[in-house]
């Protein structure tokens, strides 16, 4: 077991490292070359790189999950949340470049003689792996809460779902009766249809005059049926077997799961158990050899401290004529002193220097020096995702190379080293004290200097405004001050606004890949996304951001996701997905549910402020509010006013404001009507539009499959998939999920070793809904070129404008778009 990671994975994770630094390599190089401007060549470019990161993205994810080297893993760790975030820069940029959130890779991928699968974004395992208990602690919490409130039954903590009413005794027995009665009607039924048919064939009998048979017909009569039966049997089983040689369909042990993958789950248990040992163990190496450290050569560490300071003294005095002024603790101490500077440290500060130099010199020209300083500025970020310190190079190689550690066990010698720093600090720091008191005495006694205390910073001016923002701050802080996280999770666990999310993975979210994409773009037509673009989308800006506090605190900032699209396409699904992967609370602010909660104005903002705290103290966490566009609604339908649909409106864009870049909570807004919401605050609130599509016929295939197989359904051959994924064309997953539902009862699950299943059972269902039609998902496409022109923040009035009132032209739905209305959304 251990063996096999030390060769294995250490195999992938050197290949990982050697891929990066070949593409870390190429990335430099293209940026140094002349910019190009062929739009068509800088995507291929940024689509490569995309591809070849997320190939390496998958091995690192591999690696990382099975690798059991404590400190081999902090370096894969930091490696993997590098490549993540690099890719959702080149996410960002691809989006800036195409003005879409959506990209085909079909082209890129037949070049590198890649499948689909190999770019679908891996969801980190580590996600979930490192907080498991506290992740089923505050499961178990909830779950309680939910009990005691009555919310969910205690033998199953399901829902409670209807409460059950009780039956009349009077009307109990009816209804027995009823049953009964009809029972032995059906029993005398049959016992008459047999007494008709004997008496029908006697009747026959004696009309046609047959004669009674001999023994001899009777036996070949047998013999007939019985060879045409056993070579009925014979040939079906030949059928199979030739089916199976040509390989149309699986041979019967694939059906099983194999010994091998049962072997390899295993061991994968077992190397998750050594994970956690190794980890431990690393752990309390990491205090005790600090300790030690501290005791054996922490005395010395001191001395030699105090003296290199002493001759700073005193080497001072002798070229100045006085005594230095301590460095103060916020300048870092005596450290400030020692620091050694790389060089390319020293140069970034000659730079520095240069540029404030300038700075003053040239003040009007600010505005065009402030682009591009947030271009270079940009452009450090990016390399600094990735980018690793020569101590972190040798570190890989020292470990790549090593054959003696059989056991993979931490290396104590790379420990000492660490905590070697990691005590020099401390020391450093009880030393200044020292010498501070040192130096103070030293010039009473020879300069007999008095100190003065300077003046720190001035302080800035609060305007009133800003002044009432933080005393309302104050107030909330004040009210919650007195309750703990614990009393503020039960109140909303009992005011149904924190709830449990749905077990459900994002590889549930079943979806084929579109293999036209770039042929269609490259054509000028631009393609309906497939559903596994989708889940990439929600992979790169909900997911990985959750899931890791430095992608989310390096890699472009998403607050807040909308996920558009008709119903029943998952767009739920999606964020309990989004929970489950990341292990995320999930609040619900829709506006349905919290009308009539925490009521007024004084009661909205507390909600907001306890539904915050919480989910930031707990984060991840996810908010989501269903139906978004009530929130943004031009005009309160009149049987709407009771839920006051618009009560976030105003407070939403606050709260962006509030969430900082280490707060990873994330609003996801769910709409199937999001042209009814009022353009200008609906697209500054969700600045990321999902575009969640109905199901092509690809996707349609596989989902009919997945939801029958889920249903406890069987295949056979006169299932015929293929018709039922055509004939849906138009439906959505929901339909397709409720019409498997309808058919598949209890009772018919038990009927299907004698009547498999046909096709044309689902039909029936099917056809009594709604498919979306053709003019609707037209109006969906409207939402694309939302998602494009909030996403690159460009302004696309005309064409908008042209589209829109074509379509609610042949909608005939009566609203003003005018242009003047459109540009600000814009
Ligand atoms: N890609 C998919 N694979 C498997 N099941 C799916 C998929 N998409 C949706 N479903 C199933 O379809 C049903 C409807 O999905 P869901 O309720 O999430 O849709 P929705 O878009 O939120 O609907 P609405 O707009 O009505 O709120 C659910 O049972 C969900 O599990």
């Amino acid at each position: 077991v251990s063996n096999a990671p030390l060769i294995t994975y250490n195999k992938m994770w050197a290949e990982a490292q050697e891929s990066l630094n070949c593409l870390l390599q190429k990335e430099i190089e293209e940026k140094s070359h002349k910019p190009l401007k062929d739009r068509q060549v800088v995507f291929q470019m940024l689509g490569t790189f995309y591809v070849k990161y997320v190939q390496i993205f998958r091995n690192l994810e591999a690696a990382y999950d099975q690798i059991v080297h404590p400190q081999k893993r902090l370096i894969i760790r930091q490696m993997l949340d590098g490549v993540m975030g690099r890719i959702l820069e080149l996410k960002n940029e691809m989006v800036e470049l195409e003005l879409s959130e959506y990209h085909y890779f079909d082209d890129i991928l037949q070049d590198l003689k890649l499948a689909p699968e190999n770019i679908e974004i891996p969801i980190p395992r580590y996600f979930i792996k490192e907080k498991i208990k506290v992740l089923k602690e505050r499961e178990k919490i909830l779950a309680q809460i939910m009990l005691d409130a009555g919310m969910i039954s205690p033998d199953t903590s399901y829902p409670l779902k209807k409460v059950v009413k009780l039956m009349p005794l009077e009307e109990a027995i009816r209804t027995i009766q009823i049953a009964e009665r009809a029972r032995q009607g059906r029993l005398r039924a049959t016992f008459m249809k047999q007494i008709y048919l004997e008496e029908k064939r006697e009747r026959l009998a004696r009309l046609t005059g047959e004669k009674a048979l001999d023994i001899d017909g009777a036996v070949l009569f047998i013999q007939k049926l019985w060879r045409g039966y056993a070579q009925w049997k014979k040939s079906l089983k030949l059928r199979e077997e030739e089916m199976v040689f040509l390989g149309m369909i699986p041979p019967p042990h694939f059906q099983k799961p194999s010994i091998s993958i049962l072997r390899a789950q295993k061991v994968d248990n077992i190397r998750c158990e050594l994970q956690e040992k190794h980890e431990l163990d690393f752990q309390k190496a990491l205090v005790s050899i600090k300790e030690r450290v501290k005791e054996i050569e922490g005395p010395d560490i001191k001395e030699s401290l105090q003296d290199q300071i002493r001759q700073w003294f005193i080497e001072c005095r002798h070229m100045t004529g006085r005594f230095p002024d301590y460095p103060d603790e916020e300048q870092g101490g005596s450290a400030v002193l020692f620091a050694e500077k790389t060089p390319e440290e020293v140069a970034a500060e000659i730079i520095a220097k240069e540029e404030e130099e300038l700075k003053k010199k040239k003040k009007k020209k600010g505005k065009k020096e402030k682009k591009e300083k947030g271009k270079k500025k940009k452009q450090g970020k990016e390399k600094k995702m990735l980018m690793h310190n020569s101590f972190q190079i040798l570190l890989i190689q020292l470990m790549l190379d090593e054959g003696w550690n059989f056991s993979q066990e931490y290396d104590p010698e790379l420990i000492k080293e660490e905590k070697r720093k990691e005590v020099e600090e401390e020391i450093r720091i009880q030393v200044d004290e020292l010498m501070r008191q040192e130096l103070k005495n030293l010039k009473l006694a020879v300069d007999r200097e008095i100190e003065r205390k300077g003046q720190k910073g001035k302080k800035g001016k609060v305007s009133r405004h800003d002044l009432h923002f933080y005393l309302q701050i104050w107030v909330l802080n004040y009210v919650s001050l007195y309750r703990t996280i614990d009393s503020l999770y039960q109140e909303l666990v009992e005011a149904q606004i924190l709830i449990r999310a749905k077990k459900v993975k994002l590889g549930d979210y079943v979806g084929e890949y579109s293999y036209l994409g770039s042929t269609l773009r490259q054509k000028d037509i631009e393609p309906m996304p497939s559903l596994t673009d989708v889940r990439q989308l929600i992979a790169l800006y909900g997911i990985l951001p959750l899931g890791s506090q430095a992608v989310h605190e390096k890699a472009p900032l998403v607050k807040a996701l909308l996920l558009a699209g008709p119903e029943g396409v998952g767009k739920k699904m999606l964020i309990h997905a989004l929970c489950t992967e990341t292990g995320a609370n999930l609040f619900n602010l829709s506006a349905a549910n919290i009308a009539g909660k925490y009521p007024g104005k004084a009661g909205l903002q507390m909600m907001l402020h306890i539904v915050f705290k919480v989910a930031k103290q707990l984060q991840p966490s996810v908010i989501w509010i269903g139906d978004a566009e009530k929130t943004f609604y031009k005009k309160v339908p009149k049987a709407e006013k009771e839920l006051e649909p618009r009560r976030l409106k105003k407070q939403l864009p606050k709260i962006l404001k509030t969430l900082k870049i280490e707060d990873r909570v994330l609003i996801v807004g769910t709409s199937k009507r999001p042209f009814d919401a009022d353009l200008k605050p609906f697209c500054r609130v969700y600045k990321k539009i999902i575009l969640v599509p109905r199901p092509d016929y690809a996707s349609r295939f596989v989902l009919w499959k997945h939801v029958i197989e889920q249903n406890g359904g069987v295949f056979s051959k006169n299932l015929n998939i293929s018709c039922l994924a055509q004939v849906s064309d138009g439906y959505t997953q929901g339909h397709i999920v409720k019409a498997v539902q309808s058919v598949l009862t209890e009772r018919r699950l038990m009927q299907l070793n004698k009547k498999p299943l046909t096709a044309a059972e689902f039909l029936v269902c099917l056809a009594r809904q709604d498919p979306v039609y053709k003019e609707e998902e037209e109006t969906y496409k409207v939402v694309l070129a939302w998602a494009k022109s909030v996403g690159a923040r460009k302004c696309f009035v005309d064409e908008l404008v042209i589209q829109l009132s074509h379509i609610y032209k042949e909608l005939n739905i009566p609203l003003k778009m005018t242009k003047h209305a459109l540009k600000p959304a814009i």
